[in-house]
């Protein structure tokens, strides 16, 4: 699994665990030996000195497991921990780089679960593996062999009946990881109706939709217990079940012992060292069924982290990249571009071909669903196209290096997000190291300067998530103001100026000739169509018409209709 070569870097700290580990592991098999000889040497035979040597011996190597104990402890949570880290800071690397199929196929709650819940549970188990996992199992396999070596006879009855304990706890095990498994999954199910009501928590409210929630969430936290208990009562089945097992088995060890003591077969030393024994047995054998059990569950939520760590990327980036160079002119081709989403068999641009030039103005108008989104989305390559091509300078954006082809873009999606910190913050997110100047130009070209001179701290007012503080037509000038401070040669408006009245909007368009860029802005409304240098008219993934208003607006009846309906009056009287 490859959450496990996470690992690697820390074998130094590993080894010096597990042979701290091991001391402490020789000191718990050899401590019964000593006590026979307490016994057998010192208190039978009433030998003061003995008592003493021995005794002295057992709290020395106590001593030692002592101090073995706490450097094992310091070096398994600094791995475990370390080990956390690392696979929480690849894990988020690698969700940073997902393609949108990847995305749709993890869901946002389940990579939520995967980033916190999954990696402590693998996290306690690395530590729990080097403080006492290991320890366990040989101090069950080493206390049988010795109590054998101790006397054969009286050794048999353990050595009979703990492979039995291990292929049952084993079996449980196996049974465990499979519950363990599903509950995650309920988990995940339980935190995506937390995130989803969490962000729709006003439209809850609004359309008093709280106790249907309720019950949605009931629901799923009810499969979530039901897995939970099942799985839970597996593991606190399999303990008592090998108490009950041990303490026979110690029963019948006193039982036997006794007998072979009486024929003067065995030393009452030896009964109590091998009596030993299988008392440590039975300690070990509890916290083994509870770290088996914590086992299966990590071996489940290593699985789920693999799996994401093994997706595959964002789109490729090519082998020997072509590169833009520093300053590009912004011309956008597309030539018979077709395109579906992955895992879909819908096509929603076909063989649609235009040219954008250099610091030209495109709106692209259409009805909903018509595939303008998926258009403006493959210029930064968030997806990628089944045929034709795309050249952004001639070049094809698919010989280009991501970084490079999306640090020449500026984006501003149909959804507005804004970040939880001040106004500046969240305009100088668009481009490491804005300097103020930047960002008050961009403000005032996204025609945003004067609303955020009115706030209480101007730049420095902090918005809340997702700036509750701001009007949605507000956060739509704030975040093209984060796009335009990127200063990009090609700029994406994806329905970004729908809340902008026509004046300002006229006025924003004419300050973006300041940034000179080819700009693409998706738009329902003909007034902003009309100051376009040239539309693309778009109708189920076709293109159905291209030119200017002019053009269109003679020649064009689905566009005739559009005007008419926005403006009440039929075309020629403009
Ligand atoms: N992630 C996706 N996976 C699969 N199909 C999708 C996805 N996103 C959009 N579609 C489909 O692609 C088609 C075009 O959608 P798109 O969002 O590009 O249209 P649009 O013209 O921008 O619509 P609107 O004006 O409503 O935003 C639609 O049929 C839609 O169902």
């Amino acid at each position: 699994m490859k959450v496990l070569s996470f690992l690697k870097p820390y074998r130094t700290s590993i080894i010096i665990a597990l042979f701290f580990m091991l001391i402490e592991l020789i000191v718990e098999l050899v401590q019964p030996l000593f006590m026979a000889k307490v016994i057998d040497d010192g208190i039978m035979v009433k030998n003061l000195l003995n008592v003493v040597k021995w005794g002295g011996l057992m709290l020395g190597i106590s001593l030692i497991a002592f101090f073995s104990g706490i450097i094992n402890s310091f070096y398994a949570s600094h791995t475990s921990q370390s080990f956390s880290y690392d696979v929480r800071i690849h894990l988020f690397k690698k969700i940073q780089s997902f393609s949108f199929e990847d995305i749709n196929q993890f869901e946002s709650a389940s990579l939520m679960t995967r980033l916190t819940n999954d990696v402590t549970q693998i996290q306690n188990t690395v530590f729990m593996s080097l403080r006492i996992m290991l320890r366990a199992p040989l101090l069950v396999v080493g206390g049988t062999i010795l109590a054998l070596i101790v006397n054969a006879k009286l050794g048999f009855l353990l050595a009979v009946v703990i492979p039995f304990l291990i292929v049952f706890l084993w079996r449980a095990m196996k049974k465990g990881g499979q519950l363990f498994n599903s509950v995650q999954k309920k988990l995940d199910d339980v935190n995506s109706i937390m995130r989803e009501n969490l962000a729709g928590i006003r439209l809850i409210k609004a359309l008093i939709r709280k106790n249907h929630e309720l019950k949605r969430f009931a629901k799923r936290s009810e499969d979530l217990k039901k897995r939970t208990v099942s799985a839970l009562r597996l593991s606190e089945t399999t303990r008592p079940i090998i108490m009950l097992v041990m303490n026979l088995t110690l029963l019948g060890i006193l039982w036997f012992g006794h007998m072979l003591v009486a024929r003067g077969g065995i030393k009452v030393g030896d009964v109590v060292a091998i009596v030993n024994y299988a008392t440590r047995i039975t300690t070990a054998f509890s916290p083994l069924s509870f770290i088996m059990m914590g086992l299966s569950r990590a071996k489940a939520s290593a699985q789920r982290i693999s799996n994401v760590l093994e997706a595959t990327s964002d789109s490729a980036d090519v082998k020997r990249p072509s590169s833009l160079p520093h300053v590009i002119e912004g011309e956008v081709t597309f030539d018979q571009v077709s395109f579906h989403y992955p895992g879909s068999n819908h096509q929603v641009i076909s063989n649609l071909s235009f040219t954008a030039l250099p610091g030209q103005t495109v709106a692209i108008l259409g009805a909903t669903g018509s595939g303008k989104s998926s258009l403006v989305q493959l210029i930064p390559r968030l997806y990628d196209i089944d045929s034709g091509a795309i050249f952004i300078d001639n070049i094809d954006i698919r010989e280009l290096e991501l970084n490079d082809l999306r640090s020449q873009i500026g984006f501003v999606p149909q959804n507005v997000f804004l970040f939880t910190g001040t106004v500046k913050e969240n305009i100088a997110w668009g481009r490491e190291g804005a300097s103020m100047e930047q960002i008050i130009k961009a403000a005032k070209a996204a025609r945003i300067h004067e609303t955020i001179c009115g706030l209480p701290k101007q730049y420095d007012t902090v918005l809340g998530q997702k700036g509750i503080n701001l009007s949605g037509g507000q956060k739509q000038r704030l975040s093209i103001a984060r796009a335009l401070v990127r200063q990009p040669k090609i700029l994406i408006l994806d329905d970004s100026t729908s809340a902008l009245d026509l004046k300002t909007e006229r006025n924003f368009l004419q300050a973006l000739k300041d940034y000179d860029c080819t700009t693409f802005i998706i738009t329902q409304k003909i007034s902003t169509a009309m100051e376009a240098d040239q539309i693309l008219l778009l109708q189920e993934g076709e293109l159905l018409a291209k030119g200017t208003h002019d053009t269109l607006i003679k020649n064009v009846p689905l566009y005739q209709q559009i005007f008419q309906s926005q403006f009440g009056r039929k075309s020629g009287t403009c």
